[in-house]
């Protein structure tokens, strides 16, 4: 059986990995004007790779051409016969290459600089001299690599863009990925469609076309498939998506953690089930959860714990499936996206880790389920246009997102029934007050915690003396850095009284104001 990967499908444009900062960039810039990119690392060798690209773009990266642990290229790479672009380090190495004329600078060039085309006739620069064009470099070329011409400077930069004499190999000192770099994404244009004649045909349509067609020559005509789905974006498009591949042999299963939010499970059933066709199976294990939870305060604790029940729970279910056909489950469905496979493939490795995420995907180490993740090519905004185009509602599509641990990650301290029920109805308050203001599309996620701390208050001429609320909602375009949201005052002090005046336990309420770094998003 042969199952089509997207890059045999599509014109791909292969992305190697030097471990920039921006790398993932790249391919996020081509992938607007719909042409597939795909990141590999830079140690990627061109025989292993199962398909052909249309074109190679080289990144920047941290180390030094000349060092003696430099990273290198797959010198295959220019016996592919395809356009090949450096971008920073990516120049540096095409220089390095061809006659080692790479050297550190007296001075290190970081931020704008203007483009000044000296080749007209590169086709590279249609429509992009005299742009903004933004520079992060120390090393630099100290002489033409043999065979290239100049074709741009710039005021610091005399090979600020090189070409080859003959061959469709082109190197930039700038990066043209960064918004920062005004006209960056036409020249990633210009490399892709001019110069690599990649069709321009990544639409989300045709991805759910080509994605229905493979999911089905994968599982063939009468195999299952399970699947853990929470009602977040990613699980939920993931299921649809199957759903509309192979309709009611899959089956989706959500379990009740106990720490959801408030009507959590009812609304997934409704909208999930009887909604969306997903055929659908929620598992109250809120007790066992619970009782595991007991006597646990420490965050990493309670995040181990709740991520091995989960496994239990979903495992004990996938043993109750029995498909018609007398075998037994083949395969499991995971959410996974594209900066998840990033992370992991990474030049740089995967990063030290702040805290360990619940991950159903932990299943595998001992699992015969073979893995199904129809979106392990998408970033999450792309995941979101997938959602809407399959017609899940829209309110769902930009739902905030949620935590596997939940609520037991924002009870601070130890997580009881009572706990988690005075937490539960403060972030449903509030996350009412956000929508009522109409605040919920600007905000990328936004909850509740419960401190451990006690303090006094007056209600009614009595004293109080009860826990306290903390708010936090915050801005991100990845999660890997967020700021605060600016609420207006009088909205805080809205919420601040309704969670005061209808949550009992609860004397005050207080407004987180850390970025991350150095906060993270959840408390815990
Ligand atoms: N209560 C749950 N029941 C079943 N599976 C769950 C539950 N919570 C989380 N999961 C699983 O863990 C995965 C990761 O959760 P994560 O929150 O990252 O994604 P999501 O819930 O699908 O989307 P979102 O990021 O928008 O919340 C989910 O895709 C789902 O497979
Ligand atoms: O599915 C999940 N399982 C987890 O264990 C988990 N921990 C944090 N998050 C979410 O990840 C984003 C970044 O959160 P942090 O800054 O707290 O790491 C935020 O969106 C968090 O809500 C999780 N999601
Ligand atoms: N951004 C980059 O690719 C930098 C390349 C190289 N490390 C330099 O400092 O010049
Ligand atoms: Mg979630």
């Amino acid at each position: 059986m042969s199952v089509e990967q997207v890059s045999q499908v599509f014109d791909t444009i292969l992305v190697l990995d030097f471990g920039s900062q921006y790398s993932h960039l790249i391919t996020r810039r081509l992938r607007e004007f719909n042409i597939y990119a795909e990141m590999l690392p830079c140690t990627q060798k061109i025989k292993d790779l199962a398909w052909k690209p249309t074109g190679v773009i080289l990144s920047g990266g941290p180390y030094s051409v000349y060092a003696e642990d430099a990273p290198h290229v797959d010198p295959e790479v220019f016996n592919l016969d395809v356009p090949v672009l450096g971008i920073c380090y990516g120049m540096q190495e095409l220089a390095w290459l061809n006659g080692k004329q790479v050297a550190r600078g007296e001075k290190r060039e970081y931020g704008p600089s203007t483009l000044k085309v000296i080749d007209a006739a590169c086709p590279l620069f249609k429509n992009v001299d005299h742009s903004t064009v933004w520079m992060s470099h120390g090393d630099k070329l100290i002489g033409l690599p043999n065979g290239f011409k100049v074709v741009a400077t710039s005021d610091n930069s005399p090979y600020c863009g090189i070409a080859h004499e003959s061959k469709p190999i082109y190197g930039l000192q700038f990066h043209p990925e960064v918004t920062h770099s005004a006209k960056g994404k036409e020249l990633l244009k210009n490399f892709a469609v001019d110069i690599c004649k990649a069709t321009q045909n990544w639409t989300m349509e045709n991805f759910i076309e080509t994605e229905i067609k493979r999911i089905r020559t994968l599982v063939g005509p009468t195999a299952e498939v399970i699947g853990a789905v929470s009602g977040g974006v990613d699980s939920t498009v993931a299921a649809k998506l199957m759903t509309e591949a192979i309709g009611e042999r899959f089956h989706a299963i959500m379990v009740d953690n106990g720490v959801l939010r408030l009507n959590e499970a009812e609304n997934v059933k409704k909208n999930l089930g009887a909604g969306l066709g997903i055929n659908l199976t929620v598992v109250d294990a809120a007790d066992e959860f619970l009782d595991k939870l007991k006597g646990v305060t420490d965050p990493e604790k309670k995040r181990k714990l709740i991520g091995n029940t989960f496994i239990h729970v979903f495992e004990r279910e996938a043993e109750k499936i029995k498909p018609k056909d007398g075998t037994d489950v083949e395969f499991l469905l995971q959410g996974t996206l594209y900066p998840d496979v990033i992370e992991s493939i990474s030049f740089k490795g995967p990063s030290q880790t702040i805290k360990t995420h619940h991950n159903v995907g932990g299943l595998l180490d001992n699992m015969k389920l073979k893995l199904i993740e129809p979106l392990r090519e998408l970033f999450k905004d792309e995941v979101r246009h997938l959602g809407e185009l399959l017609g899940i509602p829209h309110d769902l599509v930009w739902r905030h997102p949620f935590p596997g641990p939940g609520i037991a990650i924002r009870v601070l301290g130890e997580v009881t029934r009572e706990q988690v029920a005075i937490a539960r109805k403060a972030d449903y308050i509030y996350i009412e007050e956000i929508r009522n203001a109409g605040l919920y599309g600007q905000i990328s996620q936004a909850f509740a915690c419960l401190l451990p701390v006690k303090s006094v208050g007056v209600m009614g001429d009595q004293r109080t003396y009860d826990q306290v609320i903390a708010l936090r909602a915050i801005e991100t375009t990845d999660f890997m850095t967020a700021d605060w949201f600016p609420f207006p005052h009088e909205f805080l002090k809205k919420v601040a009284a309704r969670i005061v005046n209808e949550v009992d336990g609860v004397a005050r309420v207080t407004y987180d104001i850390t970025s991350k770094p150095p906060a993270t998003v959840e408390w815990e």
